[in-house]
C-alpha cells in the first residue's frame, strides 16, 4: 500500500537503481533503463523542483550511462561516492591500498565457478552468484576470507551478491548529506528501495517523518510497500501527473 501524496513540491525524492528504477537482470551489465522510465524520472525531477537523486550501489559513471541523457544528483557504491546538485563530487572512506590484490585473489578463487561474476567498482568489488544460487555459501566464505585481514573493508550482502567495500558512508549518510543542501534542504524525504543496503536509508527517512517504501516482500523498516517495481512506477507516474496538472491550472 502506497500513501497519497498530492504536493510533491514539498518532498525530496530518493530512488535506488537496481530493482527500483531498473528491473533486476541476470547479469549486472545486462541492465537497461526503459526510455519510459527515463521520461518518468525527468517528469519527477520537474515536479519535485529538481529535488530528485538516485542512491545506488553502482559506480556513478555507470548510473550516468544507464540514465543518459539525464544527469541527476547521485550517490554511488552504497554511499562511498556522491555528486551533489551543483555537480561537486564527494567521497567517503579510505581506499584500501590492497584492494587490487584482494580482487585478484577473489578472481582466482572463482576461476572454476562458471557463472559467478566479479564486478569491479571504485573502492569495491561485487561477487554475484545469481546464475549459480547453489554457490551462495561458497561466495559468502570467499567474501569473508577476503576482508579477514583488512579491517578497512566490509562485506555487504545483497540480492544474490556479496559486495566487498571500503568502510565509509552508507545510503543513510548520503540522504542526510543531500538534505542539508539545495534543492533538497527543508523538504520531506521519500526513499524507495528494494534491497538490504536500502534499510539504513529507510531508517534516516523514518526518523525525519518521511515516506520510506520497500519494493518487494522481504522484511523491512520501511513504512510502505510496493509489490514490485511496476506498482512503484505507477505511483510515481501519478505523482508527476498531479504535479503537471497543478502547473497547468
Ligand atoms: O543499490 P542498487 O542500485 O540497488 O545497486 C545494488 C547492486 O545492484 C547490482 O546488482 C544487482 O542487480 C543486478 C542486475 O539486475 C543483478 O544481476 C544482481 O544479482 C543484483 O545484486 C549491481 O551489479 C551492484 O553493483 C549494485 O551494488
Amino acid at each position: 500500500m502506497l500513501p497519497k501524496v498530492d504536493d510533491i513540491g514539498r518532498f525530496a525524492l530518493f530512488l535506488d537503481l537496481d530493482g527500483t528504477v531498473a528491473e533486476i537482470a541476470e547479469r549486472p551489465e545486462a541492465v537497461r533503463v526503459e526510455a519510459s522510465t527515463i521520461a518518468l524520472l525527468g517528469a519527477l525531477r520537474r515536479a519535485a523542483g529538481d529535488a530528485l537523486a538516485v542512491v545506488s550501489g553502482r559506480d556513478i559513471a555507470v548510473i550516468d550511462a544507464l540514465l543518459s541523457p539525464l544527469r541527476l544528483p547521485v550517490a554511488g557504491v552504497h554511499g562511498l561516492q556522491r555528486r551533489d546538485a551543483a555537480g561537486r563530487l564527494h567521497r567517503s572512506g579510505d581506499v584500501c591500498a590492497d584492494l587490487e590484490r584482494v580482487i585478484r585473489a577473489i578472481e582466482a578463487d572463482v576461476v572454476g565457478d562458471a557463472g559467478v561474476i566479479v564486478e569491479r567498482k571504485t573502492g569495491a568489488v561485487a561477487l554475484h552468484y545469481r546464475l549459480r544460487p547453489e554457490l551462495e555459501a561458497r561466495c559468502r566464505a570467499i567474501a569473508e576470507r577476503a576482508v579477514r585481514d583488512h579491517p578497512e573493508l566490509e562485506v555487504l550482502p545483497g540480492k544474490k551478491v556479496f559486495e566487498i567495500r571500503s568502510q565509509g558512508g552508507d545510503k543513510g549518510d548520503v540522504i542526510e548529506a543531500f538534505l542539508k543542501e539545495e534543492p533538497f534542504r527543508g523538504r520531506v524525504p521519500i526513499f524507495a528501495g528494494d534491497d538490504v543496503t536500502d534499510e539504513v536509508g529507510f531508517g534516516v527517512v523514518n526518523a525525519r517523518g518521511g515516506v520510506s517504501i520497500k519494493v518487494g516482500r522481504s522484511a523491512t523498516l520501511a513504512h510502505y510497500r510496493a509489490a514490485d517495481l511496476h506498482e512503484l512506477h505507477r505511483w510515481l507516474a501519478e505523482l508527476a501527473r498531479v504535479a503537471e496538472a497543478e502547473r497547468a491550472r
